[in-house]
């Protein structure tokens, strides 16, 4: 009996290796991977996780294969392959990986972050369409964005009156800065005093939904994880948070259906969103797009990824003008002499601002805030880099490995805002390779929103107060948390007002 179950053991894990073994010789090659954890667990552990996919690169070529878990993914690092890939033959590239977590978290790929084919073009081009509509890109959203820069403003200046100049940690700011910018745009109000304990509620639980490192093991290991009990209870965890902030997006949108009507202009997305509905029912059409689940996949995807990115951005940038003075006190002459009188800054002043808005380039550079790309999947079969790729495999334009490539960036690690100045210092310089926001037809579609968010907040803050860390006390560590995010620890920081030396 027992030598039975040896022979089946052995035969099964021969099958298995076999199997295996020959799924990777269809893939470019790459690093060998562990079995179900594949090539995780030298990600997470590696002192820098974006070295490791440019030291990858060095080993393998510019398009390699990594396992994130028991899923392959191919990871592209090389720029120019990028845009002969991903932006020549864009369409190839806009699959989203499906599996086991997306459908239990978010009942399927729903939503815009992790829809594709015809659900994704439309809630796109849909979303994009309201976005414009509510000013995104025009002086509506610039007016907007100023209210809630001047409200933190005044938030920082009232702790600073009642702390006596104690240090200060800027983030709670920012989340409600940026919290209450895309909830307006979303659901028509800001988190003013009254709606700030709602605030903390949601923003903990999409935190708790986004900082489990037990979902990213669940996510890259499947199904498997859910017979598990440790991740069983995990996974109950995980669930429990998802339908509590399906819960509260559902209110919200019972509370707008109780107000709806279809012959007002909408004025906030969940107006839109109903009123097309409304619209595609009038005319006798499908209005399978706008489901109920559908709309909370979509607000929910707005909501993390136009708060996380944003807000850990705008941390960073802090973070950088602490550790480098120089930067700071460069930004503060360029404005005294440029802006003159003690007034807000608005997007007309940032083509007279090149200092400035060099500084927000390489803050972008080197946060680098997206260890990994959101991953794409290929709707047909490709090439890249001289490698034939199938049909359904998942591709990743490695744009954070971009960032630190020494080719396009000398001395990638130092923090030099003046890289992105011509020689003259007063010209802003185009660089091509920077590419936060991603590329292709699936680059990000809040780029124009979070442009002016990180400029009119960081300028506007800059201008009123100066930051530093005084002698004797330690300066918070430029190491960022390799996550979904890579996001530097929260910190605090010393605050002084400012007066214009015009
Ligand atoms: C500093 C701020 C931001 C950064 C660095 C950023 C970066 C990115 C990146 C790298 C992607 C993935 C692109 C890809 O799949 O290749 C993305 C996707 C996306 N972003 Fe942003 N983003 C920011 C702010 C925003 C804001 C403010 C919003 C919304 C209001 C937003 C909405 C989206 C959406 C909906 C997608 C998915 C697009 C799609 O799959 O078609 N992002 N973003």
């Amino acid at each position: 009996m027992l030598t039975i179950a040896v022979v089946f053991f052995v035969s099964a894990l021969l099958y298995w290796i076999y199997s295996f073994e020959s799924k990777r010789r269809k893939l470019p090659p790459g690093p060998v991977p562990l079995p179900l954890l594949g090539n995780s667990l030298s990600l997470i552990r590696a002192e820098n996780g974006v070295d490791k996919l440019l030291e990858w690169g060095k080993t393998y070529g510019p398009v390699y294969t990594i396992w994130l878990g028991t899923m392959p993914a191919v990871f592209v690092v090389d720029y120019d392959i990028m845009q002969e890939t991903f932006v020549k033959n864009a369409d190839a590239y806009t699959g989203r990986l499906k599996n086991y977590a997306i459908e239990k978290l978010r009942g399927g790929n729903k939503g815009i972050l992790l829809s594709d084919g015809n659900l994704w073009k439309e809630q796109r081009r849909f979303s994009l369409h309201v976005l414009r509509d509510f000013g995104v890109g025009r002086n509506i959203m610039e007016e907007n964005i100023l209210i809630e820069a001047n409200a933190m403003i005044d938030g920082i200046t009232a702790q600073l009156t009642s702390s006596k100049g104690a240090a200060i940690n800027l983030r709670p700011f920012l989340d409600v800065c940026i919290g209450s910018i895309i909830n307006a745009l979303l659901f028509g109000y800001r988190f003013d005093e009254e709606k700030l304990e709602e605030f903390k509620y949601l923003k903990e639980q999409m935190d708790d939904l986004m900082g489990s490192s037990s979902q990213t093991v669940m996510f890259l290991i499947g199904p498997v994880t859910a017979h598990i009990p440790v991740f069983r209870q995990a996974w109950q965890k995980v669930l429990h948070i998802q339908e509590e902030i399906f819960g509260c997006l559902m209110k919200k949108i019972k509370e707008h259906r109780s107000t709806f009507d279809p012959t007002a202009e909408p004025t906030d997305f969940a107006y839109a969103y109903l009123k097309q509905f409304h619209n595609l029912q009038q005319r006798g059409e499908s209005t399978e797009n706008y489901s109920d689940l559908q709309f909370m996949n979509v607000a929910l995807d707005l909501w993390l990824a136009g708060m996380e990115t944003t807000v850990t951005t705008l941390k960073w940038a802090f973070l950088y003008l602490l550790h480098h003075p120089e930067v700071q006190n460069r930004i503060h002459k360029e404005l005294d002499e440029v802006i003159g009188e003690d007034r807000e800054i608005t997007m007309a002043d940032k083509p007279n601002l090149p200092y400035t808005t060099a500084t927000i380039s390489e803050i972008q550079r080197c946060a680098n805030i997206l260890p990994i790309n959101l991953p794409h999947r290929t709707t047909q079969r490709v090439t890249v880099g001289g490698y034939d790729i199938a049909e359904g495999i998942v591709i990743v334009p490695q744009i954070s490995a971009v960032h630190m490539d020494e080719k396009h960036f000398p001395q990638s690690k130092t923090f030099d805002p003046s890289r992105f100045l011509e020689a003259d210092g007063r010209t802003v310089k185009k660089v091509d390779q920077l590419m936060p926001f991603s590329l292709g037809k699936r680059q990000c579609m809040g780029e124009s929103l979070a442009r002016m968010e990180l400029f009119l907040v960081f300028v506007n803050l800059v201008r009123k107060f100066k930051l530093n860390v005084p002698e004797g006390q330690p300066m918070p560590s430029l190491k960022g948390k390799f996550g979904t995010t890579s996001s530097p620890e929260d910190y605090v920081c010393w605050v002084s007002q400012r007066t214009v030396n015009a």
